[in-house]
């Protein structure tokens, strides 16, 4: 094989990278609707927060209280490098992952989709899931706050953006889908 012939683009039909990368703030549905998405187009599914706890060997509620949110980051950027390096199915990143300046250049071109959400239903959806640190104390106020950082962030990296509120989780990924023209 040449130099050119490795350095070549992915041919017609082959694709590199994950078919989809969700992103949005906590309780947006999208460690949900990424798992029933891969399901429904019958690829694989991975979340870069599942994929830190256990590099880690540690559920990220201990991360953070043990080493920090900046330990945590960091494991989080690596996670996500890793995966959408290696990944080819759908794949959802934590709530934070596009705080990094890095990581949003890395997600440039990419089938970038952000599940948005309103405050009420956010709140409601996170208050009856596993614990996540940053909204332990004021959940309320603070997701107003994250979502006011980090809605520009969002809105910089998608392709597109589908909105959750008063839908399941099966509409979501049926709407994903259709955005990003999976289903052709
Ligand atoms: N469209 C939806 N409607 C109602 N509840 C939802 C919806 N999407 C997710 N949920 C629920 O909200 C909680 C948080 O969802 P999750 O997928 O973990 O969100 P995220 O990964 O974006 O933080 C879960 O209990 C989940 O069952
Ligand atoms: O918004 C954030 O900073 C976080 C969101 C969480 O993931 P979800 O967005 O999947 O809840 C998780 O990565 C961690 O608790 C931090
Ligand atoms: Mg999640």
């Amino acid at each position: 094989m040449t130099g050119a012939e490795q350095h070549a683009a992915p041919g017609a039909g082959e694709r590199r990278g994950p078919v989809v990368i969700l992103v949005g703030p906590p309780g947006a549905g999208k460690t949900t609707v990424g798992a029933l998405l891969a399901e429904r187009l019958g690829t694989t599914y991975r979340d870069t927060d599942a994929d830190i706890e256990r590099t880690a060997g540690q559920p990220i509620p201990e991360i953070f209280f043990e080493h920090g949110e900046p330990h945590f980051r960091a494991l989080e950027r690596a996670a996500v490098r890793a995966a959408v390096a290696e990944h080819p199915g759908v794949l959802s990143l934590g709530g934070g992952a596009v705080m990094d300046e890095d990581t949003r250049a890395l997600l440039t071109g990419l089938p970038v989709v952000f599940l948005d959400v309103q405050l009420a239903a956010a709140v409601r959806r996170v208050g009856l899931d596993a614990p996540r640190p940053l909204l332990a104390v004021n959940p309320r106020q603070r997701w107003r706050e994250l979502m006011e950082a980090r809605r520009p962030l969002y809105t910089q990296v998608a392709r597109a953006v589908v909105s959750t509120d008063d839908r399941t989780p099966e509409d979501v990924a049926g709407e994903v889908a259709g955005a990003l023209e999976l289903e052709k």
